[in-house]
């Protein structure tokens, strides 16, 4: 089976690292990679240097945003359509059997629109979640291309159903997001104290606060609230930069004025090893939600970005005002009850055996006439 995928930031090789072991190693594959995205741009780390050393072959590198430009609502939608052109000419090239594609993320967006109309079988891992932002219309809009679905919990495979998928190619196999977090291996704590400059016995925080990109003309506001908390509780922080939507030049530019420790992006044995570590995750990252209760901490989730998603009961919601952000880090790091609460949390995305399970259908399911789709009712 050809299958074409594709890496367009973290958020996605997150989750596409370990599918993409799985394909390597099986010779039923033959996988066509394709980076592109804040993958291959510096100020967001050049994701694409961690995904060379993984080992992963990349098949092709497309450029989709302007490096060097303000990050705009407008920039996102000139990005889509750039990637969507390349990505079809990529696609016309390759003709692969399937396509897959994930999530709620601009290329996986171009990249599943534009198979759906040249009638290659789309397979999309999580669909059917609910969040704020255009993400939130960016994965229902790709679960009505897909043709099958991989959903990470049960609550978003009913949500597929009824926007009416068919239940047979809609399997629910959690986030594989955790199977990176199981099969990371261990660094030894004094290293990491040692490269990032923290004694992880005191408190310390992780901190991600992406943009909203319904609400981008607020991020300096916003990032500014969450900075000065920070600085007021005088804990100890590490923060990795928010991705590139709407929004986020402002954030970038006040984390980087904050002298609070930033990094661009860390590779994933890094994060994993710093989330093993640390004492509470904070901001708006999926992260806190899909995440941090595999690492039993309590997670700070900040303002509209993960609205109404699924979450464990390690979970701490607050709004974007400063004395609820200060009292739920509070919360987070020094009361007892909440941090024993979070010990024992039970992750709903799953137990790290996700690709595993991907993997199993697409060598299995059907893809005989699976193109023409019907609304089911
Ligand atoms: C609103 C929202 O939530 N949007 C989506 C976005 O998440 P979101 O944009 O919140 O994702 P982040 O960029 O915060 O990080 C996600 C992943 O990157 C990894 N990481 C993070 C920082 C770092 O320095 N190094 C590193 O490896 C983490 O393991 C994590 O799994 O993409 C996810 C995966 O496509 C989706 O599930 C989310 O729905």
């Amino acid at each position: 089976m050809k299958i074409l995928t594709l890496v367009e930031r973290r958020a996605d090789y997150s989750r596409m690292r370990p599918i993409l072991k799985e394909l390597y190693i099986d010779p039923f594959f033959d996988v066509h990679l394709v980076v592109t995205g804040i993958c291959l741009l510096d100020i967001h780390g050049s994701d694409i240097d961690y995904i060379k050393e993984d080992g992963f072959k990349i098949n092709a590198q497309l450029e989709m945003f302007e490096p060097n430009t303000r990050n705009t609502n407008a920039s996102m939608v000139k990005a889509l359509s750039k990637i969507m052109s390349s990505m079809t000419d990529e696609l016309e090239k390759i003709k692969p059997d399937l396509v897959l594609t994930g999530f709620d993320i601009g290329a996986n967006l171009a990249t599943t629109i534009a198979a759906a109309h040249m009638n290659i079988p789309v397979a999309h891992i999580q669909g059917g979640e609910v969040t704020g932002s255009i993400d939130e219309s960016i994965r229902h809009a790709m679960s009505k291309f897909a043709h099958i679905h991989f959903p990470a919990t049960e609550d978003a495979r009913q949500r597929l159903i009824r926007l009416g998928e068919n239940p047979d190619y809609v399997f629910n196999v959690g986030c594989p997001s955790i199977d990176t977090i199981v099969q990371t291996p261990l660094i030894d704590k004094s290293i990491l104290e040692k490269k990032f400059n923290i004694d992880f016995s005191k408190p310390t925080i992780l901190l991600i606060q992406h943009p909203v990109t319904t609400e981008s003309s607020e991020s300096k506001r916003q990032i500014l609230n969450t900075i000065e908390v920070i600085k007021d509780l005088g804990v100890q922080a590490l923060v990795a930069l928010p991705n590139n939507d709407a929004g986020s030049s402002d954030i970038i530019d006040e984390i980087k004025n904050s002298g609070l420790s930033w990094y661009p992006s860390l590779s994933t044995e890094e994060f994993i090893n710093v989330y093993r570590n640390i004492w509470a995750i904070v901001g708006n990252s999926s992260s806190g939600i899909h995440e941090s209760s595999t690492f039993g901490i309590p997670a700070v989730n900040i303002g509209t970005r993960q609205q109404d998603r699924e979450r464990a009961d390690n979970v701490i919601d607050v709004s974007y005002d400063k004395a609820d952000i200060k009292a739920g880090i509070e919360k987070a790091l020094f009361d007892a009850d909440t941090r024993e609460k979070a010990k024992h949390t039970h992750n709903p995305y799953g137990e790290g055996e996700s690709a595993k399970e991907i993997v199993k259908v697409l060598k299995t399911v059907s893809l005989e006439g699976i193109v023409q789709k019907r609304f089911y009712e």
